[in-house]
Parts: C-alpha cells; sequence; structure tokens
C-alpha cells in the first residue's frame, strides 16, 4: 500500500431515516432502518407510551459492582429506546403466546427484554433462554446482563455455548447458541426447563435456527394443556421479512420498538471499487488520520487469511508511516476459529492515546457491542459456506452481503454515542443487493441437522414444519452420506437411526468425526482419535509470522509424520501435553498456545461424551496406523485417488483437486489421499490429509464403494 488514497466516500443524506410517522388508518408506521415501511399492528397501537415501569429491581445475589457504576449503568438502561415502551411491550408478551419484535439495532432488544420479564417474576416456572446464532455474542451479551444485574456471571444470568458453559441452579437468564438449544432438544423435545424462548437475530436464518423454529413451535403446541406449564416464544431482529414470519408462527402479532439511541452517518464510495481489501485498509487510515484518539474502528472482512493479513499490512503502515502524531493502534483480528477469550479481547477497553481496530468476519455483524467503537468500515463481502451438491463437498466463497446485512453491520456502531459507517460500495451497489441473505438450511450440507431431527424424534424429514423447506435433492443427498457412515436405516418411507446414529448424535460435531470416535475402541485408539478432532474443532494451531515462515516451517519439522497432518497435530497435541502445556514451547516451536489449550479443554469434554456414553477410551501409544483407520471410517466419502497423470480426484464425485502446499503430504503423491477439508482458492485444494490404503476403504464402506471404482494405481506416480 503506497500512502494514503484521496477518500473514496462521498457524503449522503441518510435518506434511510430512522423517522417514524402515523399512517392514515391511525396505526403507527415505522420506516424501518431497512428501507422498508413495516406496519404496526398491536391493537390500540400508535407509538409506545412514554410511561416509566418505575424502579426496575437489581438482583442482590453476588454483588460485583459499586454503587456509583450501578447508577452509571441504570441510566444508561433507562435512556435505550426500549425503556419508554417497557409497560406496554410487557402487556403484549403477557396477552400473546408468541411475538415478534422488531427494534432498531441498539434499541435494547437483547439485553433488555428477558430482564424485563425477570423483573416480573414470569420466569418462575422455568429458565428465560435466549438464543444467538453465534457464541462470541452469547458470550459478551451475557457478560453485560449480568453486569447489569450486579450478579456474577453463572449466577443470575449465564451462559451455555458449545464447549464451554457457565450455568448454575440459580441461573434463570441463560444466553446460548441456537446449536446448544437443538442439542437440548435431543434430549428434552418439549424443552421442558424454560418458561420463555426468545430467538433472537432470527434475519440470519442459521441452519440451527431454521430448525429451531420448528422444534420451539412444536414444544409451545406441545405444552399447551392443563397438566403442562406454557412455553412463551418471542422472535426478535431488526431487519427481517415481518410477514413471512408471522405467517409462520401462526399469525403471531409484531411488536415495533421506535426510535434509535444515537445516529449514525452514512457514507457510500463514490464509485465502484475495484480492490475492496485495499480501499477498505485505505479508509481505516483515512478515518484514522482525520478522526480523534479514541474513537475505535471495525471492519468487515471476509475470511481469517485475509484478516490477518490486512491486520499485519495495517500494524505495518503504521509503523512505516510512523505515524507518531496519531494515536498508537491496536489491531485484532476477530473470526471464529480463535478461541473465545482471544474473541473476548476485542472488548478490552483502550489505554489513553491508543485506537482500538477489529477485523472481521461476520461474526461480529449481529448483536455484539463493543465498547469504544465509533467507525464502521463494511468491505460489503462475506465469505459463505455452500453446499455443491454435484461434487458433494461444502464450497467456501466470497459473495457480496444483503441489504439486511449492510444494516446490521451499519448497527454495530452508534451503540454507545453518534456513529460513522463507511460502505465501500457505492448506494447503486447498495440498492442491488438481494433484501435478506439466503437462508443457510437452502445451501448448506444437511447431514448433521438430519441426525439432529432424528434424534429429537422427527422422522418424516420432508413433512417437518421448516419455514422454508429445504430441497428433496439436498435432503436425498445428506440421507445418504448418513446411511453410509451408518448412523440411519433409509427405506422407502422411514428414517430410522441407528444404535450408532443415536451415539454420534450425542457429539456437537459433524456426524462423520462422531464416527471416527465410535470406531476407536474396535481398533484400540479412542484416545488419539479424540486428540485429533479436538484439534481439528479448533483448527489453527499453527502460528507462521509473515517473513518467518520459512523459520516456523523448520521448528516444526521434528513433528512431522510421514502418514500426513492428522498424525503431525497428533504428535504436536502429545509434545504439548508432555511440555506442560508450556507457553514458552508453544513461542519456540511456531505453534498457538491458546488453541492448543483450547484443544485440551475441547479434548476433556468430548472424553466425557465417550464416559457418558460408555465408549472406552483407549490407546494405541507408537502403533498409529489405527488411528488412520478410524479417521478413514468416519471420512471415506473425503478421499482422492492419484491418477496415470499425476492429478488426483476425489472417490465420490471425480473432481479433480491437489494437495495444499500446507500440508506436510506435498510434493509427494501418495496413491490414496484422505482430507478433511477440500478448499477453493482457484483451483480444489485437499486439506489437512492423511494417507490412505485402498483395502482400508473396501473394508469400511463394502457397499459404498463397490459402485465406485477404486482404480488402485498404487504405485506411486513422480515420487
Ligand atoms: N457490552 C456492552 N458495553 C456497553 N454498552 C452495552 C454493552 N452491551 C449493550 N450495551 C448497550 O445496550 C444497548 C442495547 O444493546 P442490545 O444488544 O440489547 O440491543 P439490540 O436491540 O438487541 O441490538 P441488535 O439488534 O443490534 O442486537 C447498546 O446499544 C449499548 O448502548
Amino acid at each position: 500500500m503506497t500512502g494514503f488514497q484521496e477518500p473514496p466516500f462521498k457524503k449522503v443524506k441518510n435518506e434511510n431515516g430512522f423517522s417514524s410517522d402515523v399512517s392514515n388508518d391511525g396505526q403507527q408506521c415505522f420506516k424501518s432502518n431497512n428501507g422498508y415501511i413495516m406496519k404496526n399492528n398491536i391493537q390500540n397501537g400508535g407509538p409506545y407510551s412514554k410511561q416509566c415501569a418505575g424502579t426496575i429491581g437489581l438482583e442482590k445475589s453476588g454483588a460485583t459492582q459499586n454503587a456509583g457504576h450501578m447508577k452509571k449503568i441504570l441510566k444508561q438502561r433507562h435512556s435505550l429506546p426500549i425503556f419508554p415502551a417497557r409497560q406496554k411491550l410487557l402487556e403484549e408478551l403477557k396477552k400473546n403466546d408468541c411475538v415478534i419484535v422488531i427494534g432498531e439495532t441498539g434499541s435494547g432488544k437483547t439485553t433488555q427484554i428477558p430482564q424485563y420479564i425477570h423483573e416480573e417474576r414470569w420466569d418462575r416456572k422455568g429458565t428465560i433462554c435466549i438464543t444467538q446464532p453465534r457464541r462470541v455474542a452469547a458470550l459478551s451479551i451475557a457478560k453485560r446482563v449480568a453486569e447489569e444485574m450486579n450478579t456474577n456471571l453463572g449466577a443470575l444470568v449465564g451462559y451455555s455455548v458449545r464447549f464451554e458453559e457457565s450455568v448454575s441452579s440459580a441461573t434463570k437468564l441463560k444466553y446460548v447458541t441456537d446449536g446448544m438449544l437443538l442439542r437440548e432438544a435431543i434430549s428434552d423435545p418439549l424443552l421442558s426447563k424454560y418458561s420463555w424462548i426468545i430467538l433472537d437475530e432470527a434475519h440470519e436464518r442459521t441452519v440451527s435456527t431454521d430448525v429451531l423454529f420448528g422444534i420451539v413451535k412444536a414444544a409451545q403446541s406441545n405444552r399447551n394443556c392443563p397438566d403442562k406449564d406454557p412455553l412463551k416464544v418471542i422472535i426478535m431482529s431488526a431487519t427481517m421479512d415481518v410477514d413471512h414470519f408471522s405467517n409462520y408462527f401462526n399469525n403471531a402479532p409484531v411488536l415495533y420498538l421506535e426510535g434509535r439511541q444515537h445516529p449514525i452517518e452514512m457514507f457510500y464510495a463514490k464509485q465502484k471499487q475495484d480492490d475492496y481489501v485495499l480501499s477498505t485498509m485505505s479508509t481505516v487510515f483515512q478515518i484514522h488520520k482525520e478522526s480523534p484518539a479514541q474513537h475505535d474502528i471495525l471492519v468487515f472482512l471476509t475470511g481469517q487469511e485475509e484478516i490477518d493479513s490486512v491486520a499485519h499490512s495495517i500494524r505495518q503502515v503504521a509503523k512505516d508511516l510512523s505515524l507518531a502524531e496519531f494515536p498508537k493502534l491496536r489491531v485484532h483480528p476477530l473470526y471464529a476459529a480463535l478461541p473465545s477469550h482471544q474473541q473476548l479481547d476485542v472488548f478490552r477497553e483502550t489505554a489513553p492515546g491508543e485506537r482500538k481496530v477489529i477485523i472481521s468476519t461476520n461474526i461480529a455483524e449481529t448483536s455484539i457491542t463493543i465498547p469504544g467503537i465509533k467507525y464502521v468500515v463494511d468491505s460489503g463481502r462475506v465469505k459463505i459456506r455452500s453446499f455443491n451438491p454435484s461434487s458433494g463437498f461444502d464450497v467456501l466463497k466470497v459473495k457480496k452481503i444483503s441489504q439486511a446485512q449492510a444494516w446490521q453491520r451499519t448497527g454495530r456502531a452508534g451503540r454507545e454515542a453518534a456513529g460513522y459507517c463507511y460502505r465501500g460500495y457505492t448506494q447503486e451497489e447498495f440498492r442491488a443487493m438481494a433484501l435478506n441473505p439466503v437462508p443457510e438450511i437452502l445451501r448448506s450440507n444437511l447431514a448433521s441437522v438430519i441426525l439432529q431431527l432424528l434424534a429429537v424424534g422427527v422422522k418424516n424429514i420432508l413433512n417437518f414444519d421448516f419455514i422454508d423447506k429445504p430441497s428433496p435433492d439436498s435432503v436425498r443427498e445428506a440421507v445418504e452420506q448418513l446411511s453410509v457412515i451408518g448412523a440411519i436405516i433409509a427405506s422407502s418411507d422411514n428414517l430410522e437411526l441407528t444404535p450408532a446414529g443415536r451415539r454420534m448424535a450425542q457429539f456437537p460435531l459433524e456426524p462423520r468425526y462422531a464416527k471416527a470416535i465410535l470406531c476407536g475402541p474396535e481398533h484400540g485408539c479412542t484416545d488419539e482419535v479424540l486428540t485429533i478432532v479436538a484439534v481439528l474443532a479448533s483448527e489453527t494451531i499453527f502460528v507462521n509470522p509473515s517473513g518467518k515462515k520459512e523459520l516456523a516451517i523448520r521448528a516444526r519439522q521434528k513433528f512431522h509424520s510421514v502418514e500426513g497432518d492428522h498424525i503431525t497435530m497428533l504428535k504436536i497435541f502429545r509434545a504439548f501435553k508432555s511440555s506442560k502445556e508450556n507457553k514458552m514451547w508453544c513461542h519456540e516451536n511456531f505453534l498457538n498456545y491458546r488453541n492448543l489449550s483450547y484443544a485440551v479443554e475441547v479434548r476433556r469434554q468430548l472424553v466425557q461424551i465417550c464416559q457418558r456414553c460408555n465408549i472406552p477410551v483407549l490407546s494405541c501409544q507408537q502403533n498409529l496406523e489405527p488411528v488412520r483407520r478410524c479417521l478413514t471410517a468416519g471420512l471415506f466419502t473425503s478421499v482422492a485417488e492419484l491418477q496415470i497423470d499425476g492429478k488426483y480426484l476425489t472417490l465420490s464425485s471425480k473432481q479433480e483437486c491437489s494437495i495444499h502446499p500446507a500440508s506436510v503430504l506435498f510434493g509427494g503423491k501418495p496413491a490414496y489421499v484422505l482430507f478433511t477439508d477440500l478448499v477453493h482458492t482457484g483451483k480444489a485444494y485437499m486439506h489437512i490429509n492423511s494417507i490412505v490404503d485402498a483395502d482400508w476403504l473396501y473394508e469400511v464402506a463394502p457397499e459404498y464403494f463397490r459402485t465406485r471404482h477404486i482404480k488402485k494405481v498404487c504405485s506411486a506416480v513422480g515420487s
């Protein structure tokens, strides 16, 4: 990057207003921040009354804050747009079993509504459960609400996300990821410990949220009888297609919360930007040069590699240009593969004279409030995973976001004070964007979700009450995947979970990894398979600082296994344990201490699940061939075969692919390569690989391979 570009933005009047007016039929109309006009159908509606709710009683348990701080927090709570509507909102919640709540980003839906319900003591018969599509949101909001209620996290307010939980018998407000609530439904389809379920950020339409809609709707209806406690349901978002949701939830009333607390000034690109990464970076520096210190910047980009590289460049440019007269930059990457504590680091306040720049994927797009953020820079792009039924693999692609996502990103500014949003696209480009994102269920692999639905007791998947039905083709594909790994038995009119499938559903993992674990006892290596799966769940255990890549690779050479990346990971994990989980040791070996520690924790929890399911955790010590056999049993649909011309073709769909340069197998030509993922960057690369034997494939899935021809070109071509 060479210096700063001229400001690529022009200022436009905020045409979307955030205004409200009254329609001629007397009902309140509300021009939402997404530009749709949405009608209020609250009877006797009109703007919510300004009536106050009186003093809100704060919990005394585990008092953690001093009186001055609590007073400040109470004042903040009372200044939120939702507060004047409190009474009216409660009346509607009391009257209706299911309600849809729409309110501007930052108006107070997520943090306040559960507290209002608790303050009324409407949670006496069961906990209030609030779902979030992402773990960082569940964790950070639970922390904030615990602070607002002056209680310790894990007491009155708790959270539960995959591999991490902080709840107790005293917990009344529980923030969970949608995936976790779905898991709970397996053992309790009536969700009987909850008296309220709040499905937040409904517009995100993750697979888990969509399935939860159906499960929660069924639980509510099944609890609507004299011998059971009723279940109340709230669906919330700032940007959603209300009619679609209201129709689905039996014409549930829609409540509109009016107004936003702080204005956000919008800027659009003057012209189309050819390079969104470069224009995003120049915008960051434009803001950095022109705006006062202590105002932090949140940047939306697409994926881990891009974010790490931009973070590095920003640090470098800040250093090279010796921006001594400007605040010191503290740059934080933020993406899902980071462990929770590293994700939560972005919430740390800046020191005087410092400016925080957070470069994030869409995980910071909804729900969260990051203290200090005044500027949002939106590249307008997102990396999404979609399932390609013809190849049978998920593909990650960078795409344009929808208008709803753009407004959510904008809403991350202006939460504590007025804010600014810089859009790296023109207004015309914005108008051409889709209104809402395509629901994940219409574009992803459904194997996990079908396994969970069956575990919950839903037998006829195509007849399940989906808000939008997935295509019969993708259901068929997932059913086939589950059948070949032995999780289900599919007949023409019925799907039945096998005992193995029932056990697989106990693991919060893709079914193929659960299958690999289940094969552990037979081969005497559950211990090692659990380690590999735990490391895969935390992903980035390698540190490759730019400029020191060669050094890093040399330092890790001693762990390399000729058997492939999985065994290499196992050797690293074992060495980490032998070092007594030493941070310095990780540093010397260019390994990520936090991610390895996270893998230790994940592994501990997987061992607990094995114990619950009576799966013996045996170790094969130094003979590691059985470990690759177990991986083959789970991942045999992800194997590629070497061809005479030296290329690889996947066995499942004959797709051409190559070994990823980061793999320890790169440069060799093993006849059969089992891969964890197929990554598409220009061409298809096999990522995290192991050498496998053709005979093992026939052994683990004879039926599957009878119809797929393994050529057995076992002589290694070119090696
Ligand atoms: N961690 C925090 N630190 C400081 N203030 C916070 C924090 N979390 C929330 N707030 C304050 O509470 C307000 C309401 O947040 P809340 O998440 O309840 O809004 P929301 O309506 O659910 O927004 P969204 O639709 O974006 O999820 C924020 O705008 C902010 O002023």
